[in-house]
């Protein structure tokens, strides 16, 4: 079991440099079937036979997601300066509904439970009902942004979004920037909601690794409209890098 856990967490990283392959590559929802890596990574929502890649653009996707997703996606792309390529630090991340095909998890867990588990921003099916975000690394400058728009299935008050959603963005956000190097576990999020997010729009969440110290990752994040304008939420937050038997109940 920490063998599986520890190639989800070498997963994820190879998500990073795959990602680039991928963007280059796209129809929309292709993915490249013949990386095992992925084909380890992820169950279907839908009766297809590949990994369904969240992070794709679908018809739900309004116009500010889809300029914002193509801003971003254009910055992933190979970097020329006069003759010479080099890789761009911007990567985008895929986003699947489970990182490993089989779950792996605390002792306690079934066999049924761990065959059922989703992964909770990623398991609703309904396209635009739910989070569709998409998620762009940059691992120079230890910096992650994040597209979201927000469907009518995350409503808290009247006509926006609930925030508890968007606690769970922000703790997907920076949580991916602190597993950039290996696991690692939320210890402390603080958040702060200044202005209220309408339902179906989109916002930008920028995070940026503030500080390490030893294990711990003090990252913080911003969530404003798509111009940058308008400021919804601020928050910081405490990751500590985690031994993988942490998980395991060891
Ligand atoms: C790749 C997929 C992308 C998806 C991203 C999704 C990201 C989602 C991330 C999550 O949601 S994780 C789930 C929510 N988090 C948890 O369930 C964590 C539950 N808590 C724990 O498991 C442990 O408390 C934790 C691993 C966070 C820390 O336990 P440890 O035993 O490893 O640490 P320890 O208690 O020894 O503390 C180490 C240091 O951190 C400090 N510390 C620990 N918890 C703290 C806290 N809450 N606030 C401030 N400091 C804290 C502690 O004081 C100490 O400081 P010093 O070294 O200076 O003495």
């Amino acid at each position: 079991m920490a063998r599986s856990l520890d190639r989800l967490y070498k997963g994820f990283r190879n998500l990073v440099s795959l990602s680039a392959m991928w963007s280059m590559k796209h129809p929309i929802y292709s993915v490249s079937s013949r990386s095992p890596s992925v084909r380890s990574m992820a169950v279907l929502p839908f009766s297809f036979s590949k990994p369904w890649d969240f992070s794709l653009p679908n018809p739900s996707w309004g116009p500010e997601m889809m300029q914002l997703y193509e801003h971003y996606n254009s910055m992933c792309e190979v970097e020329t300066e006069g003759e010479e390529k080099q890789e761009s630090s911007w990567k985008r991340l895929p986003g699947y509904n489970r990182l490993l095909k089989y779950a792996t998890g605390g002792v306690y867990l079934s066999k049924m439970i761990q065959s059922k588990a989703r992964l909770f921003t990623r398991n609703i099916r309904e396209p635009g009902a739910g989070f569709e975000y998409v998620l762009f690394v940059n691992i120079k400058e230890q910096k992650c942004v994040c597209i979201l728009q927000a469907g009518h299935l995350l409503e808290g008050p009247p006509g926006h979004v609930h925030g508890g959603a968007i606690a769970t963005m922000i703790d997907t956000v920076t949580g991916c920037l602190a597993s950039l190097s290996g696991a690692a576990m939320t210890a402390n999020l603080n958040i702060n909601y200044r202005s209220p997010i309408p339902l179906g729009s989109t916002v930008v969440m920028e995070s940026f690794l503030d500080k390490k110290e030893g294990r711990k990752m003090f990252v913080s994040c911003k969530v404003t409209s798509p111009d940058g304008t308008k400021l919804h939420t601020e928050a910081t937050a405490l990751f500590l890098s985690i031994n993988l038997n942490h998980l395991m109940g060891r």
